[in-house]
């Protein structure tokens, strides 16, 4: 049977709440994505942190376990930062074997186009058999019920 996940990364709570939502929609596991960083909760520092990464290519290590085998749908979720996904979306992809899988990328932000993050992703799966559907933002219900429709 065709099972699916919702896996994400949040750290002030949209993309968790629509990761919550869109695993209540679609009837799939959930799980979030942590890191051992202790993400700053003040947005300078968070946004310095982020910055930091994004320059010097840091992929943060994931402490998360995730046995994927039996799934063959993943929705990933992650904030826009800078325009792309965060530095641990390619920490996700190095830790976990995505082979054959179908992996549906969602982004909350706070005006950006989920499409500004797209060219990255599609990146990280280039030359693997990971089947890339088209991905969506989340930032209000509207936009994740019309996406799943
Ligand atoms: C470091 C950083 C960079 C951000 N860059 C963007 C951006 O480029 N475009 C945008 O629309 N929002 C940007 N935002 C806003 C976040 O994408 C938005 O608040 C998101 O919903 C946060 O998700 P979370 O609550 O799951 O962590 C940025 C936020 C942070 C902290």
């Amino acid at each position: 049977m065709m099972k699916s996940i919702v896996i994400y990364f949040s750290t002030s709570g949209n993309t968790e709440k629509a990761a919550k939502l869109i695993a209540k929609e679609t009837g799939s596991d959930i799980e979030r994505l942590q890191a051992k960083t202790a993400w700053p909760t003040n947005f300078d520092d968070l946004a310095a942190l982020a910055k930091e990464q994004s320059e010097n290519n840091i992929h943060p290590d994931i402490t998360t376990d995730l046995d994927l085998s039996s799934y063959d749908k993943i929705y990933l979720g992650y904030p826009t930062w800078y325009e792309k996904p965060p530095m641990i979306i390619d920490s996700f992809f190095e830790k976990f074997d995505l082979s054959d899988k179908t992996v549906i990328p969602f982004s909350t932000s706070g005006s950006s186009t989920f499409e500004i993050t797209l060219p990255y992703i599609e990146s990280m799966v280039k030359g693997s058999s990971i089947k890339l559907e088209e991905g969506f933002r989340a930032n209000s219900e509207t936009e994740i019920t019309e996406a799943l429709a």
